[in-house]
């Protein structure tokens, strides 16, 4: 493990809790995939036979057929919060295989906040939607891929597709058989390395300070607060439902609370941490953070990952502004985008995968079951309906 993450965040550990652990997964075969329309199942020799050949790189693959895929369009740029309506979904042709091509297909996507704001500013009407996937890989003309092998890819909303293998990150090879292969997308992906970085570079938390986290239950805020209790800190979360408070109790926050049903924010945040807090990771803006900053300790650092409570906004919010209180508690107030240390991945990912493995980072997904139900469970993740990771299972 690197320096870094070792002085920083090795020490105590988190309670085991077996009922935390994700409610859904899928187990796969990898013959399966190649099997044809049609055909009548193989006997056992035939699918030892057929496994054998599939690994080895059959040229030209041994299962080539006209593959359709289904993929979901933003039909409609949104307006305030997205509706169902504002998608399409569209089936392509996918074409024959070239030499160094591979057919892949989407086991597990991944619905996040940034697709909202992401698609306002990169994507015109009739796009794909942007995305992550976890996917399978069914047939290989390239040699660095194997058939059955399992890949992260930045594909879109997309059942099935073709790379030539650049934009393709394989699962690490200390990755359990037993683990789900969807955190992936969440505790050790991409959420999880925000949590990581953030805290690590931009909170720059230290061993006793005090963490506020908002969002607190979500694929993100969960693993910040995770990080913050084994660096040693007090940690304070934030979330929308009860059902999600009792969730951060029980995977170790210090203290936890409904932002919808206090009665002041302001008195919650006082009682949460009298002294206030050196570290804020900020997922959510607005008027949260107008609130939030008054009780950052002198010298406090506020990581600004996330916006949520105004990426649906039509109208642009009002302060009040941040700027006083940042002048007399000589604040640091830094944006981050966690592609910042994209040559890092592999240190963040391994201690991610250690921590999962230990039992000392626990895991949650929220698994919509079905492609046909992306956008709803995009929708439902805005609405605050999840708990830990929004998943999408194909
Ligand atoms: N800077 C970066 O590189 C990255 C930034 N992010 C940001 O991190 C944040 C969390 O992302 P992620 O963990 O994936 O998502 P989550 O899993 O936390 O899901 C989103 C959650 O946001 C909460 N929420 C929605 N609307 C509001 C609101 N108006 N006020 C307060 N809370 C709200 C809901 O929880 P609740 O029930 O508690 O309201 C909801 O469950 C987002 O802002 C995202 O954009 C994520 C990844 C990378
Ligand atoms: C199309 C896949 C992009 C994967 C990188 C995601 C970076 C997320 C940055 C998030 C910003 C705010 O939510």
């Amino acid at each position: 493990m690197p320096k870094l993450a070792t002085a920083s965040l090795g020490g105590s550990a988190t309670h085991r809790d077996p009922s935390m652990q994700r409610h859904s997964h899928t187990s796969s075969d990898p013959l399966e995939v190649c099997v044809t329309e049609g055909i009548q199942p193989l006997s056992w020799v035939q699918r030892l036979l057929t496994r054998l050949v599939s690994r080895r790189h059959s040229f030209p693959p041994a299962c080539s057929k006209m593959v359709t895929a289904k993929v979901w369009v933003l039909k409609k740029h949104f307006e305030g919060f997205p509706k169902t309506s504002d998608f399409d979904l569209k089936k392509i042709e996918l074409p024959n295989l070239k030499d160094g091509e591979l057919l892949l297909e989407s086991v597990f996507l991944s619905v996040d906040p940034y697709m909202r704001p992401y698609s306002q500013r990169d994507m015109k009407e009739g796009d794909i939607m942007i995305g992550t996937q976890v996917a399978r890989i069914v047939e290989s003309n390239n040699p660095a891929f194997t058939v059955g092998a399992f890949v992260v890819a930045r594909s879109g909303w997309r059942t099935h597709f073709i790379s030539d293998g650049k934009d393709l990150q394989l699962l690490p090879s200390s990755w359990p058989e037993s683990l789900p292969k969807s955190l992936a997308l969440g505790t050790v992906g991409m959420p999880g390395l925000t949590a990581y970085f953030g805290l690590l570079e931009v909170c720059k938390m230290k061993l006793g300070e005090t963490v506020l986290v908002n969002a607190a239950a979500g694929a993100v805020g969960s693993v910040v607060g995770q990080l913050a209790k084994i660096g040693g800190c007090k940690v304070v979360g934030c979330a929308g439902s009860d059902y999600k408070v009792a969730y951060l109790k029980k995977i170790g926050f210090d203290e936890a609370f409904n932002y919808k049903t206090v009665v002041s924010l302001d008195e919650a945040l006082r009682q949460a941490s009298p002294d206030g807090y050196d570290c804020f990771f900020d997922n959510v803006g607005g008027e949260f953070t107008s609130i939030a900053i008054n009780h950052m300790k002198k010298y406090g650092r506020i990581a600004v990952c996330g916006a949520i409570s105004q990426y649906n906004d039509t109208v642009p919010q009002k302060g009040p502004y941040v700027q006083v209180p940042m002048i007399f508690k000589e604040l640091q107030m830094e944006g981050f985008i966690v592609t910042r240390w994209n040559n890092r991945w592999e240190e963040g990912l391994k201690a991610l995968l250690k921590w999962v493995v230990e039992g000392k980072v626990k895991c949650h997904e929220q698994v919509t079951e079905g492609f046909e139900n992306m956008p709803m469970a995009f929708i439902g993740m805005l609405k605050g309906e999840n708990l830990g990771k929004a998943i999408v299972k194909v």
